[in-house]
């Protein structure tokens, strides 16, 4: 097995006296997807932030290559090859899709006073790395972004990450907000970074989509690893109780028992339960 590409030890990340992350350590190779799983507040976008350089963790340590790394800003974390694709595909619906491809690197054509955006190059290097990801239907790099479907975004900023060298590629809730086709087409995008060698973190709450293509599962519950396995280790029924949050349906269940020994079997009704689980607040 190769070495790791990103390596997290004992990664914690408060917010004042908030405790949102707890002594993460994590491992991603190259040419693997990790899927990060969660329950909504797990703390999965706040270990997003972390890994892209828009906070640092409050101690713990990470390595690229092998190497300590540390990131003061997301451009840092950009240099040392890690790019972030939000769930919308983090692009600006008013630009065209060349301008999008290329923001902050523009190309440029002409000399001195008469230098200015490469229009024609820009637009034709898009709508080819677009198609390199299967996405066909786009052939003018001129029009708006705000026009493409969410799976074609999602290529756009994938295929932008890809170009510019990223080695650590982060998806959040990629496939969160499309349809089957279009999901099972970013689905094949993510099979073809990681058959480039690019290491994947997938965040999602999707089980199946993270069942297709995940190597490595990471499991995170109120801010700590809960689970960390490889496929084939769980069964989707395991999974989808851990990211469920199967602990508090277990305790549910129980207190509905009880209940019913104590009260000759009579369902309880909600407030009922809610009395006894928080006594206090309830009064
Ligand atoms: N800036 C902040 N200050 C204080 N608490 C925060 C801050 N940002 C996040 N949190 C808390 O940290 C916890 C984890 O949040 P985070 O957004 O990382 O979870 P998540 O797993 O990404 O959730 P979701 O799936 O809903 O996006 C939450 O309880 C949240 O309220």
């Amino acid at each position: 097995m190769s070495a790791p590409l990103l390596k997290l030890t004992n990664v914690c990340k408060s917010y004042g006296t908030t405790d949102v992350l707890t002594d993460i350590s994590l491992e991603v190779r190259p040419g693997e997807v990790l899927c990060l799983l969660g329950d909504n507040g797990a703390g999965k976008s706040t270990l997003i932030k972390v890994l892209s350089g828009f906070h640092e963790p409050t101690s713990g340590t990470l390595e690229i290559g092998g190497a300590p790394a540390s990131f003061k800003s997301p451009r840092d974390a950009s240099a040392h090859g890690i790019a972030t694709v939000h769930q919308f595909g983090g692009t600006f619906p008013l630009m065209s899709i060349g301008r999008s491809f290329f923001v902050g690197a523009e190309p440029t054509k002409g000399w001195g006073p008469l230098k200015r955006f490469d229009r024609k190059y820009a637009g034709e290097v898009a709508v080819r790395e677009m198609r390199a990801l299967g996405i066909t239907r786009v052939t003018d790099g001129d029009r708006l972004v705000g026009g493409l479907s969410g799976g074609e975004r999602q290529a756009l900023a994938i295929g932008r990450a890809v170009y510019f060298g990223a080695n650590v590629l982060i998806l959040d809730e990629p496939t969160a907000a499309l349809g089957v086709k279009e999901a099972t087409h970013v689905l094949r995008i993510i099979m073809q970074a990681r058959q480039k060698g690019i290491a994947v973190i997938l965040v999602t709450h999707n089980v199946t989509h993270a069942m297709t293509v995940g190597d490595h599962f990471a499991v995170l519950i109120r801010g700590a690893l809960a689970a960390d396995f490889r496929k084939g280790e769980r069964t989707r029924e395991e999974i989808t109780d851990l990211m469920a949050g199967g602990e508090a349906m277990a305790e549910l269940e129980a207190e509905i028992e009880t209940y019913q020994r104590e009260h000759a079997g009579h369902v309880p009704d909600p407030s009922e339960l809610e009395r006894r689980t928080h006594p206090k607040q309830t009064g």
